[in-house]
């Protein structure tokens, strides 16, 4: 930002707005379950947003109001707004040069008066014309017009006159004083973008209040979910009313939520309280009664068309207590949730998960030393492991930003190398004179898989674009082999932290697809249908029951997968990881043995209950010598890659529910 124009809106000129004197803060509120609820369980109706907005890169693709691809006569892709054609497709505005575009009538004539109103359509001109970074995303800025103008035209904005208030619209607006005077990276967001928004809202001028676009920016920064519809990057950004905002954070959440696109109501743009299974609390019920009757209920919602969101519970519920979903990436220890939240929430997390003590073993074994996985003691070299952070950091960094796949394997994999003990079947506690060693539960081993996979995907399709079969394949078996190990190694720690199944569902779908996807560039279509025929005829896995799952059931059908594929993992691990020298020092990614008895006891005995849903003698009989044929390799491969889709659709059910755009095409 300009420092002339910071200077301007300096801190002093801004405090004229409100006074400083500040109103304790209104109790917090919270959703508590109105019933006994089962794992798997819708909790709410789909609720319409309050305002969205689609990231610049997907305005071109899609439609701005109901969030839809555009039809093929628009480019697909738009990353730079600037380079937009004259000719305006049908549905556009044409003022902002046809960057917001529309896939029919009836969503053009919905959202073109709050495109215009809201001054989003200046923020976009602005944009265009060259004064912001090229690559700087206004999909904030943008949500954040438009849920002002909303809230303006519901007489639902604070006057000027009054003190800064703790919630608009409902939603929880405290502490931004105390962020503006603090400083730092959030602070600096919302005095950059509350000017912006300012300068889009007054047509360029700077006189007005400044203060108004600072709350409800930071209204949309502490409130605002990414919307995830389909595969890839999130499209847009939206903000729900309190029926959806008013969910607190837990890093051991009893649910998790999805975005619908159909099912709008053409008619009712609001939900019937009824419909939920969940109802607001607090420790002031005046408070929410304020809420009900004061500001017009807490149904009311402000966009006709766009994504909904649906809550779901991934674990059973009782009356009466508290549903809480994620903030934050729940595969991360403690101390680093902590820090995530902080600057975006403002509180420190003291559910059981943050609270028990001694911290719980998922948290123990995502941060501690390879050497103490059987200790229970986390005394590690700090200065050693924030090294390998920062430069594991550094390595996946650089992947995003410069999207160079093959440097980012070479410095990974030679970071894992460097720190790892001898492989998960054999770890040694006398290794070299290091102070830090990583083990594949390790977090940072979880983050580096994460990318190693996505960068041996990219380099596996550069090698079938080059056609270099040989090269492709070798790519497509690292890919594979990354995408196993961390679903194995979610799956692993879910067994003790069961919300871990969202994220886990995710890593069994991606593991499926990559070896499906191996397989069928690797095999003619004859042998294709071979290994569909047969395997259809042997397999009879169904993970068959959702509705009124029961914890134990659960746990059942988890233990009998992981049974059924280790026998046929263990046959094509070898094939994978060769010539990958830190894949090769894993013997085999779902045999936890190196973990210790004491450890692995509540799994055996799970183990032991399991039925034949997923039973060993279903799987095919052969064994493994090397020098096998490819063809018998990639059928292999190929039961492999439906078990983990299979089961990978079975999680994703669960935490999402059958609509999800997770639960896709799987025929097989
Ligand atoms: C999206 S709102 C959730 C509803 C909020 N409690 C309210 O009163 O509107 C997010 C804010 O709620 C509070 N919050 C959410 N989860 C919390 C938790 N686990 N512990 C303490 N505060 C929490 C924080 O102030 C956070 O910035």
């Amino acid at each position: 930002m300009n420092e002339l124009l910071r200077k301007r809106f300096s801190a002093s000129s801004r405090r004229g707005l409100y006074p400083s004197a500040r109103v304790p803060p209104l109790p917090g509120m919270e959703m508590r379950a109105r019933e006994d609820t089962c794992m798997s369980h819708d909790l709410t109706p789909p609720i319409p947003p309050y305002a969205v907005s689609l990231h610049d890169r997907f305005l071109c693709s899609h439609c701005s109001s109901c969030f839809r691809a555009l039809p093929s006569h628009a480019p697909q892709q738009c990353f730079d707004l600037k380079s937009r054609s004259n000719s305006a497709p049908p549905f556009s505005c044409p003022t902002c040069f046809a960057s917001v575009r529309y896939c029919s009538s009836a969503c053009f004539a919905s959202d073109r008066p709050l495109h215009v109103s809201s001054h989003e359509c200046f923020l976009l001109h602005q944009s265009h014309s060259g004064t912001c970074p090229a690559d700087d995303d206004t999909a904030d800025l943008r949500v954040a017009l438009r849920l002002l103008y909303s809230l303006e035209m519901r007489g639902l904005l604070p006057s000027e006159s009054t003190d800064l208030p703790n919630r608009i619209g409902g939603l929880l607006v405290s502490d931004l004083q105390k962020v503006l005077e603090e400083g730092g990276e959030v602070a600096e967001k919302i005095r950059e973008g509350g000017m912006r928004m300012s300068c889009a809202r007054n047509s360029g001028g700077l006189h007005g209040a400044v203060m108004v676009e600072e709350v409800v920016l930071w209204a949309v920064i502490t409130n605002a979910v990414e919307v995830q519809v389909s595969k890839g990057p999130a499209l847009g950004v939206a903000v729900y009313g309190p029926w959806f905002s008013w969910f607190n954070h837990s890093c051991s959440p009893n649910a998790c939520y999805r975005f619908e696109l159909d099912n709008w109501c053409e008619e009712s743009t609001s939900c019937e309280s009824s419909s939920f299974r969940v109802s607001p609390a607090s420790t002031d019920e005046a408070s929410i009664a304020g809420w009900y009757h004061e500001e017009g209920g807490l149904a009311r919602e402000f966009c006709k068309y766009g994504p909904r969101i649906v809550v779901r519970s991934i674990k059973p519920i009782n009356k009466g207590e508290e549903v809480c979903v994620t903030y934050t990436d729940l595969l991360q220890p403690m101390a680093i949730r902590r820090v995530d939240l902080w600057p975006k929430y403002r509180f420190s997390c003291c559910c059981e998960r943050c609270s028990a003590s001694p911290q719980l073993y998922v948290d123990y074994i995502l941060s501690c030393d390879a050497r103490n996985l059987n200790t229970k003691n986390n005394n590690s070299a700090t200065a050693e492991y924030d090294e390998l952070a920062d430069l594991l950091h550094e390595a996946i960094a650089e992947y995003s930003s410069e999207d160079n796949p093959k440097s980012c394997c070479y410095k990974l994999e030679s970071l894992l190398l460097s720190q790892s003990s001898r492989g998960n079947n054999s770890m040694e506690n006398t290794l070299s004179g290091r102070k830090f060693l990583l083990h594949p539960l390790h977090h940072l081993s979880l983050s580096a898989y994460v990318a190693l996979a996505s960068a041996y995907r990219s380099l596996y399709i550069i090698g079938l674009y080059e056609e270099q079969n040989g090269e492709a394949l070798k790519m497509g078996r690292a890919a594979a082999a990354y995408s196993l190990l961390l679903a194995a190694a979610t799956h692993y720690l879910s067994l003790f932290e069961s919300s871990l199944i969202a994220p886990t569902s995710h890593f069994w779908l991606s593991a499926g697809e990559t070896i499906l996807n191996l397989v069928q560039s690797s095999i003619s279509g004859k042998a294709k249908e071979k290994y569909e025929s047969k395997f259809r005829s042997v397999s009879h896995f169904q993970c068959a029951k959702i509705e009124r799952l029961s914890r134990d059931e659960f746990m059942s059908n988890s233990m009998q997968f992981i049974e059924c594929i280790s026998t046929i993992l263990s046959r094509c691990w070898p094939f994978l990881v060769r010539s990958f020298s830190y894949l090769e020092k894993i013997e085999d990614p779902i045999n936890f043995t190196w973990l210790g008895g004491a450890i692995l006891r509540p799994l055996c005995s799970l183990g032991s209950k399991g039925t034949t849903a997923f039973g060993k003698s279903k799987c095919f009989a052969w064994e493994y010598q090397s020098g096998r044929r490819i063809e018998e390799e990639m059928n292999c491969l190929y039961q492999l890659a439906i078990y983990s889709l299979r089961y990978g659709r079975y999680l994703a059910t669960i935490c999402y529910g059958p609509q999800s755009y997770l639960i896709d095409k799987l025929t097989i």
